[in-house]
């Protein structure tokens, strides 16, 4: 928009323009709609409208402020100009003009050919339309690159710049482009003119008025005419012989206007006639082309600053004013009380103070929107005239207190301290005999200071603490002011402020209980413990020690009642009565001790005065006290009430189990899910606890204090802050026991998790016994399931996940997810896409494993057959042939019962042994072969016995060491001679 109106030369057009075609100027209008404003209008929407506007505001108010520099600096621009050129003129009529000056001028009549381009208001024209001037050009053919007849460039002048059109266009640089150009135009200057007579003649003869005028209102119909690119370009200054004037301007060139510009002295070849026609014609040139430039220039500028643009700014400054209007009353409607935590921060004004600021004189050309605004906070500018227009700074509101800040509360305690002195020393000084003739001093320094205070308190403090009106906090100065007066508290402190001391002079010093004005400053003191109570970290303190303070005054009260009324029956006149003897203040505070708390034993009462003291004393006491002790209780109570709900619902739930009889390891880890809750949250539930506040509140607590573990959440982070904000509040806190599962494989997915504190793992593999990821603090998982990426079929878990220690996970349901990720596109691809980039992860491992499997199983079969498990034939055989009761044949059936391995050794070998037996006498070679068949065989049936007799005679290379038992049972089964060939047969090695 800038851009736009600082290169438009008609401002005026330009200006209306650009306010027509600017969104913000057309919702600035008010429709009869938007003014219409329905009560029932939606708040958001009326939110929404209003930031709008403010937008809006900016806007106009950026607008406004770019454009008057504009019109500025081009005011300005056009009177340097425009006094230049006169200067310029004057001189060259004179004939002052110096040769070298002509060459410059020469060329820079060039850049804007004719009078009519000297105008620097059409010339501002020129470039709105057309940016630039081309005045020369060559065209010649075959140059060098690079040199100036390459570019065949022509001349422009924009923006005050002489440049080289070509030179744009290609990469050569401009300057030096622009450069050679120049050199080139002048050396060839000499030969031939510029600019030819006849085409001077030729534009003179077209009434150059009419063209001005006609440029002005068409903007460079003129200039059209002469060049459809609109700009105004001199015939080719190449020389060349071939060409002459006339191809100038009926040739190629013949859409130029052809103008010379002679009246170099270097040309002097000429005629006298031609050079009288020549002054005659540039006479003609100059006095025309100065008539026509000098209304313009007056006309143009001062069309600009008296119509258009007081017009423009009028409307835009009315438009500005009905807006903020609009906007302070919507704003007034429809802003919420700030929270009493929020006062610190800038607060709007009531609303009458915003109809206020709305006076501003907002003609004002630097008036700004947010002038407007800042006035609302500073709507009253006069002095204070009522309470100390001096020390108060008058109506300033820059110093107005904070009733919650750190100021405003110290400086309570310190009138809070002075009530307190008054309210301790006024009855002690009035009953016990503590001011004397001596001291009378101090008192009275001590007595001014705290009025001092008190005085101070009206003067300097009290009526500068700022206050809620209507959601409003008043800053001003005056109001506040008027709010403190309005107030009982004030009147109070005026009255507590009454010097009846002045009486000292008739009644004397003594008269102390004239002072007794100086205790209805009391509620400064109930302030103060109010305020301390709010921004303390246990306020319960503050409550108790508020509560003793009473106690102790009271006790205190009856201690000086009691001196009193002592010292009026007169000291140690009786038993009751205060003796006189040791500290009177000690001994009286102790009597009223025992009295308000009926702890031990005091004097009976003698006198019906007495009685009447001790009854008010007792009934004080038990009033006090038990309001004492309640409210002692119920602080203690509220203290810990959570700890002793905790306490009650544990003990409740582990009382439940035992009745149950439940597993002991079940209800160890109920206690345990117990205590680490308790010891992470100090509550068992933390959303019930923010109930009661509103949903802004709440999400920016939950935010502040979970904000650590979110900020480590990727998604939040890659997501707008808007996600995290509608998440935030619909985070569950679940706590998960060590070794406990958070889902299962297969079930289906209704939350997913984010991990606050401790860590989980993820499990796979055949026997889900393998750990995939371990994920800690901040890491989501559960997401697959919700997703359903995979259809229908994808909402189950895709594996198990169990917590490594004990871990606290916020949980967040499928709909709450659904619910907020609709609206958050990225979130919606950055979980989608981590789900997917997880779930081919898995397909990949999972066919890693599958392969696994398979080569496993592949290689049993080749490498290790079967055996089958029916006995062989042969064996069967024998064991027929064996006795049924002889050791052998129960071996082989049945195993040795002892140590199976060597049974298993013993009967191979009896087994041999029994085959030997079998064959008899037939000869060895046939009772070897047997052997080794039926060993062979019996490797089937107990292939350990068998491999481990092999490995022993390979491996060891030695006969087999049987026990003497097993030889002996061998032994006695059959023959020494069997025995013998078995035994031998047993020490053979197998190969
Ligand atoms: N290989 C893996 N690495 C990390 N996390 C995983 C892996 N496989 C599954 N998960 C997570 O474990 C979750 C189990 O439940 P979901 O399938 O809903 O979502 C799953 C993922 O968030």
């Amino acid at each position: 928009m800038a851009s736009e109106a600082r290169s438009g030369r008609p401002l005026s057009p330009k200006f209306s323009e650009t306010i027509e075609n600017n969104l913000f100027m057309r919702k600035v209008i008010p429709s009869p709609t938007r003014s219409r404003n329905s009560p029932k209008v939606n708040e958001d929407n009326i939110r929404r409208s209003l930031e709008e506007i403010s937008r809006e505001i900016k806007d106009i108010e950026d607008f406004i402020t770019v454009t008057e520099n504009i019109i500025r600096s081009e005011r300005e621009r056009d009177r340097e100009l425009y006094a230049r050129e006169r200067r310029r003129k004057a001189d060259e009529k004179r004939g002052k003009i110096s040769d070298e000056d002509r060459i410059i001028i020469n060329n820079k009549e060039n850049k804007a050919p004719t009078a009519i381009k000297q105008s620097p208001v059409l010339s501002r024209k020129n470039s709105q339309k057309s940016p630039s001037f081309k005045i020369n050009s060559y065209k010649v053919k075959k140059a060098k690159p690079g040199s100036p007849k390459f570019l065949k460039s022509k001349l422009y002048f924009r923006n005050g710049k002489i440049g080289c059109a070509d030179a744009e266009q290609s990469s050569t640089s401009n300057i030096e482009s622009t450069h050679a150009l120049i050199k080139h135009i002048l050396k060839y200057e000499n030969e031939k003119p510029l600019v030819s007579l006849e085409s001077v003649e030729k534009v003179l003869s077209q009434e150059p008025e009419e063209q001005v005028g006609r440029a002005i209102e068409n903007g460079h119909a003129s200039e059209s005419n002469a060049n459809e690119k609109g700009s105004l370009d001199l015939p080719d200054l190449v020389p060349s012989p071939a060409r002459t004037n006339e191809e100038g301007i009926n040739g190629n060139n013949a859409k130029y206007i052809d103008l010379e510009f002679s009246g170099s002295p270097e040309v002097t070849n000429e005629d006298p006639q031609q050079q009288a026609r020549k002054d005659s014609l540039q006479n003609r040139i100059i006095d025309k082309t100065e008539n026509v430039e000098e209304e313009m220039n007056t006309q143009e500028i001062e069309n600009l600053d008296n119509e258009e643009q007081k017009f423009v700014r009028e409307q835009v400054h009315h438009l500005v004013r009905r807006f903020t209007a609009r906007t302070n009353k919507m704003r007034s409607r429809i802003e919420m009380p700030p929270t009493p935590s929020s006062s610190s921060s800038p607060s709007p004004p009531p609303p009458h103070q915003s109809i206020e600021a709305l006076k501003i004189d907002t003609l004002d050309t630097k008036v700004s929107t947010r002038n407007i605004f800042q006035a609302d906070n500073q709507s009253i500018r006069t002095p204070g005239k009522f309470v100390c227009p001096t020390f108060c700074g008058g109506g300033r509101n820059d110093d107005v207190l904070d009733p919650q800040g750190k100021v405003y509360i110290y400086w309570l305690c310190v009138v809070s301290l002075s009530f307190l002195y008054n309210a301790w020393v006024i009855p002690l000084r009035s009953s016990f005999p503590f001011q004397t003739e001596e001291n009378q001093d101090i008192w009275l320094a001590l007595d001014t200071c705290a009025d001092l205070i008190y005085l101070f308190d009206v003067l300097f403090f009290k009526h500068r603490v700022m206050y809620l009106f209507e959601g409003f906090w008043v800053k001003d100065r005056k109001l506040t002011r008027k709010n403190y007066m309005r107030k009982l508290q004030f009147k109070l402190d005026i009255i507590s402020m009454i010097p009846l001391d002045l009486l000292y002079l008739k009644y004397g010093r003594q008269a102390v209980y004239f002072r007794f004005p100086r205790l209805l400053k009391i509620q400064t003191f109930w302030e103060v413990f109010k305020l301390i109570d709010r921004v303390m970290a246990s306020p319960h303190f503050v409550r108790v020690a508020k509560t003793m303070t009473y106690m102790l005054y009271m006790i205190h009260l009856t201690a000086c009642a009691y001196y009193a009324y002592s010292a009026y029956q007169g000291l140690g006149t009786n038993r009751w009565v205060f003796s006189g003897k040791g500290h009177p203040y000690v001994r009286c505070f102790a009597f009223a001790t025992k009295t308000a708390t009926s702890i031990g034993k005091n004097p009976k009462p003698e006198k019906e005065g007495e009685l009447v003291f001790m009854t008010s004393a007792w009934l004080m006491g038990v009033f006090v006290f038990a309001l004492l002790i309640g409210q002692i209780r119920d602080i203690i109570s509220t203290a810990t009430r959570t700890q002793s709900e905790y306490r009650q619902l544990e003990d409740e739930t582990l009382e439940y189990m035992r009745r149950q009889n439940l597993p002991i390891n079940l209800q160890r880890r109920v206690k345990g899910w117990f205590k680490f809750t308790w010891d992470q949250q100090r509550t068992l539930d933390e959303s019930h606890i923010l109930d009661s506040l509103p949903a802004n509140l709440k999400t920016d607590i939950a935010l502040s204090v979970h904000i650590q573990t979110l900020s480590k959440v990727q998604l939040f982070a890659d997501c707008e802050d808007a996600l995290l904000r509608e998440l935030v509040l619909k985070l569950r806190s679940v706590t998960f026991l060590a070794g406990d599962y958070v889902c299962r494989k297969g079930e289906v997915g209704k939350e997913m998790y984010i991990i606050k504190l401790g860590q989980v793992q993820v499990m796979g593999g055949p026997n889900n016994d393998e750990v995939l990821a371990t994920l800690c603090e901040g890491s989501v998982f559960g997401e697959i399931s919700l997703l359903a990426i995979n259809g229908a079929e994808g909402n189950r878990r895709t594996a198990d996940v169990r917590s490594r220690g004990f871990s606290n996970l916020f949980v967040l349901s499928k709909s709450d997810l659904n619910e907020a990720i609709v609206y958050y596109p990225n979130a919606q691809a950055i979980l989608k896409k981590r789900a997917r980039s997880l779930m081919r992860k898995n397909a990949a491992r999972e066919r890693e494993e599958a392969r696994r499997n398979a080569s496993r199983e592949a290689d049993v079969v080749i490498g290790n057959p079967t055996r089958p498990n029916t006995p062989p034939k042969l064996l069967k055989t024998v064991i027929q042939a064996l006795p049924e009761e002889s050791p052998a044949a129960m071996l082989l059936t049945r195993g040795s019962k002892r140590n199976k391995k060597r049974r298993e050794t013993l009967t191979d070998t009896e087994e041999s042994k029994n085959e030997d037996s079998l064959r008899g006498s037939k000869n060895e070679m046939i009772a070897q072969q047997t052997k080794c068949t039926v060993e062979n065989e019996r490797r089937a049936l107990s292939p350990d016995l068998l491999s481990s007799i092999e490995d022993e005679l390979k491996n060891q290379n030695k006969l087999i060491n049987l026990t003497d038992s097993e030889k002996a049972l061998i032994m006695s089964t059959n023959d020494p001679n069997e025995h013998q060939s078995s035994t031998s047969n047993a020490n053979l090695p197998k190969n």
